[in-house]
């Protein structure tokens, strides 16, 4: 038993999942605070990260302390205790975004410098590269992932399908990928046999460039190495687009340039630099002078040319008319206001982009406003066949049946930064021909590379204690939940083998007699999924990062509609936890919605997993048998709250996310009063509870009435805590109520 005081600590994130934070953070905190469970905030928005990161340059008074790098100390201690809610990982179209909110709100943080001139400047962009991106969860994320679908959630989800568009044979929806060039082609992977230091130095034309230099790497440590040629990935583009056009499909690109977030967004502005070519060409010098960056995708363009002079803006914008007529149609992430696929590098971000894509019979929205097939573009093959693997599946067999289907569980290896977590401070994108060496401190050339200028180089690490936590998780899962488990390791690349090498020692370690346990490559293990989802079967998926990533959205979407639904836990290595909320991101759709139209469809049943298992293992760790009451009365509560389907509704005027969380207070509180192990509790929620029901037209009346006009909640990444509280708390009633309880 720990002798520190139980408490929890509930981050404070970023668009819809922090507007929700305003409702159900007071009704959690007054539940909890019955049973001495203390629920604090920690603010890890990117706003808040921002100026936590850029305290010179505030008053005392908007000073802020660094929570993450608070929580990411804390995530090492065994007392850890996290409620991780979706955050911004930020491209820098975000990022702007943000610093300009918090610069007119007064706080007087530096512009992102996008060519830093300076050494002041310089240090101010690395400040800001270092909260752009995955900058959150690689520090948080101290343990492996066990991403699920909970028995209650999929039980729903089979007796109430959500709807699932079908597939034909004769759909053109299709994967493109690189055939040569790519980085799944150039891997090259080692295991350190001794703790060693290594120095990563370009050597071009007898002149050396130190990249990256002193990295530690301990004995057991994996690393791999690729490139990705840009002329590959160029000619691979310009090919793509000149296929979709004739095929009569969409040309839509899937990246992950928030995780990835150095290597993508290069990838991306190839793609914007391709299908605009000859905007480019033409008005390269006009372009330059701008300081136009197609990394930050199509709409930096956009917003550059309105500083020329209106005959120049013009002709341009002739010139980019034409090439939406003569290229194929591209995807649009929003036709209504003509914003594409390529306009920002963050709307289309693969792990939710792909699945949405194959739930709805493999189309994409075209410029009418129609659904059309799609040619999915993913350069790199080292995942892409997954996805094709699972449209191949859909033409042969059909839309998969939500009502019948198996599940895929997933464990991931992600701890310590591993694979590309780790990657960030080691892509570089290479400024001269010649060769990049990762050497040790012998001089020992351990990995080389030929590369040409303009080739995207990275190195990601794996440490041996999470591949070996990873596996135990596997077959821990494996055994608790009697499923077969895969780990999709393919022997032919390079990274991958070393994998294969490590589980084929530590799994004879744990006790697998009777567990089913196979190593396949991610397309067979694809298949192999799918075949046996198709008959109601359950398969774990045991993977890698990127693939954690992309399976726990593809599998949770087409499964139960969104992977807000999954239960999402990270056994912290030292012992604590980290209890993720969902799968998915912070939607920005949904906060558009609820500021145009006061409607928040945003979905807390992730937050009310979380906040179960948090409270669960709070309850063990200090022996608190109130914690585990209100963690089982908490679960029971979501299940009634489940099976009366009070998840909310997508249009405004009917429930909303406000209303669903006065569900889930009303259930929980009922099921608080129906126990008879803690007669305090007993007495206190059952007063609670016969308030709420008593109310709960009137309620409901001040919760819904308070939709169908526009919300001003003081700002977007920061929006004003009284404004945002108030619009989210419209039930003076339901106020009430939970005040009577702290
Ligand atoms: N763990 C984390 O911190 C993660 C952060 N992100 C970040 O989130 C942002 C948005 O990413 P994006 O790729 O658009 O993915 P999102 O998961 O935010 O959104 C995709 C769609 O999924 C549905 N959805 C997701 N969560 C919920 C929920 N709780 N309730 C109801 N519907 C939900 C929504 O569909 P509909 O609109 O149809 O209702 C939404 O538009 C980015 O900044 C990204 O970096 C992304 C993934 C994970
Ligand atoms: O870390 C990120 O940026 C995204 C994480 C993510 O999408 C996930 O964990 O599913
Ligand atoms: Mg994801």
């Amino acid at each position: 038993m720990s002798t520190t005081s139980p408490k929890i600590f509930y981050t404070f994130t970023d668009e819809a999942p922090a507007l929700a934070t305003y409702s159900l953070l007071p009704i959690v905190q007054a539940y909890t605070k019955s049973a001495g469970v203390a629920v604090e905030t920690k603010d890890i928005s990117l706003s808040g990260r921002i100026l936590a990161n850029f305290s010179e340059f505030l008053s005392d008074n908007q000073k802020i302390s660094d929570a993450l790098a608070e929580l990411g100390q804390l995530a090492k201690k065994p007392e850890a205790n996290i409620v991780k809610l979706p955050n911004i990982s930020a491209s820098i179209p975000q990022l702007k975004g943000a610093i300009k909110e918090l610069q007119e709100k007064g706080f007087a943080i530096p512009d992102y410098p996008d060519e830093p001139k300076s050494d002041k400047e310089k240090s101010i962009k690395d400040t800001y590269d270092k909260i752009k991106g995955s900058a959150v969860n690689p520090v948080l994320r101290e343990g492996n992932s066990d991403r699920r679908a909970p028995k209650a959630v999929k039980a729903y989800a089979q007796k109430h399908p959500h709807k699932m568009g079908a597939w034909s044979a004769d759909s053109k929806s299709h994967v493109d990928s690189m055939s040569e060039g790519d980085f799944y082609s150039s891997e090259k992977s080692l295991t350190m046999e001794n703790e060693t230091t290594v120095d990563v130095v370009l050597v071009s034309r007898g002149n050396e460039t130190i990249l990256k230099s002193g990295l530690k790497l301990l004995e057991g440590e994996v690393i791999d190495c690729s490139k990705m040629s840009i002329k590959a990935l160029v000619d691979f583009l310009a090919q793509a687009k000149a296929d979709a056009k004739p095929k009569g499909v969409l040309f839509s690109i899937h990246l992950k340039a928030t995780m990835m977030k150095v290597s993508d967004p290069i990838i991306f502005g190839h793609a914007v630099k391709v299908f605009f070519a000859p905007v480019f060409e033409k008005h390269a010098d006009t372009f330059n002078a701008l300081g136009v960056n197609p990394n930050n995708g199509f709409g930096d363009v956009l917003a550059k040319i309105q500083n020329l002079p209106s005959e120049k803006r013009a002709e341009i914008e002739k010139d980019i008319e034409l090439c939406y007529e003569q290229g194929p149609d591209l995807a649009m992430v929003n036709s209504d206001k003509g914003i594409t696929n390529l306009h920002v590098p963050s709307d289309v971000i693969i792990d939710a982009s792909m699945p949405a894509m194959i739930r709805t019979s493999g189309q994409m929205w075209n410029g009418e406003g129609n659904s059309q097939d799609t040619k999915a573009i993913i350069p790199d093959r080292s995942y892409a066949g997954v996805y094709q693997a699972t449209i191949d599946f859909c033409k042969e067999n059909g839309a998969l049946d939500p009502a019948t289907m198996g599940s895929v569980p997933n464990v991931g290896l992600m701890a310590q930064k591993a694979e590309e977590y780790g990657s960030h401070d080691k892509t570089f994108e290479i400024p001269a021909s010649g060769t990049v060496e990762v050497r040790d401190a012998s001089g020992e050339v351990l990995i080389s590379h030929e590369v040409e200028a303009g080739d995207i180089w990275r190195m990601c690490q794996t440490k041996d204690a999470p591949i070996k936590d990873w596996v135990k998780l596997a077959v821990t899962r494996a055994r608790l939940s009697e499923t077969p488990a895969v780990f999709w390791l393919d022997e032919n690349r390079a990274h991958d083998a070393e994998l294969i090498k490590k589980v084929n020692i530590y799994l004879p370690e744990h006790d697998t007699d009777g567990l089913e346990i196979h190593i396949m490559s991610p397309i067979d293990a694809t298949r192999f999924s799918l075949e046996r989802i198709v008959k109601g079967q359950d398969t774990i998926s045991v993977t890698g990062n990127v693939l954690r990533d992309y399976l726990t959205d593809l599998f949770p979407i087409l499964e139960v509609g969104t992977s807000a639904k999954m239960l999402s836990i990270v056994p912290l290595m030292n012992g604590g936890g980290l209890f993720e909320t969902g799968a998915g991101g912070s939607a920005p759709k949904h906060v558009q919605q609820f500021v145009s139209e006061g409607h928040l469809r945003w979905d807390s049943l992730g937050e009310f997993l979380a906040l179960a298992v948090s409270l669960e293992h709070l309850g063990r760790m200090y022996s608190n048998e109130e914690a585990m009451l209100l963690s089982k009365t908490l679960d029971a509560a979501t299940s009634v709250w489940l099976e009366e389907n009070r998840s909310p509704a997508r249009v405004v005027g009917k429930l909303d996310n406000r209303g669903s969380h006065f569900y889930l207070a009303k259930y929980w509180a009922e099921k608080l009063a129906d126990q008879n192990e803690n007669a305090l509790l007993k007495e206190k929620f059952q007063a609670i509870a016969n308030s709420l029901s008593q109310n709960e037209e009137k309620i409901l009346t001040e919760l819904n009435g308070a939709q169908g006009s526009p919300q001003d909640i003081g700002g977007y990444f920061k929006p004003e805590e009284k404004l945002a509280s108030k619009a989210m708390r419209p039930s003076e009633t339901f106020n009430e109520i939970i005040a009577s309880l702290v």
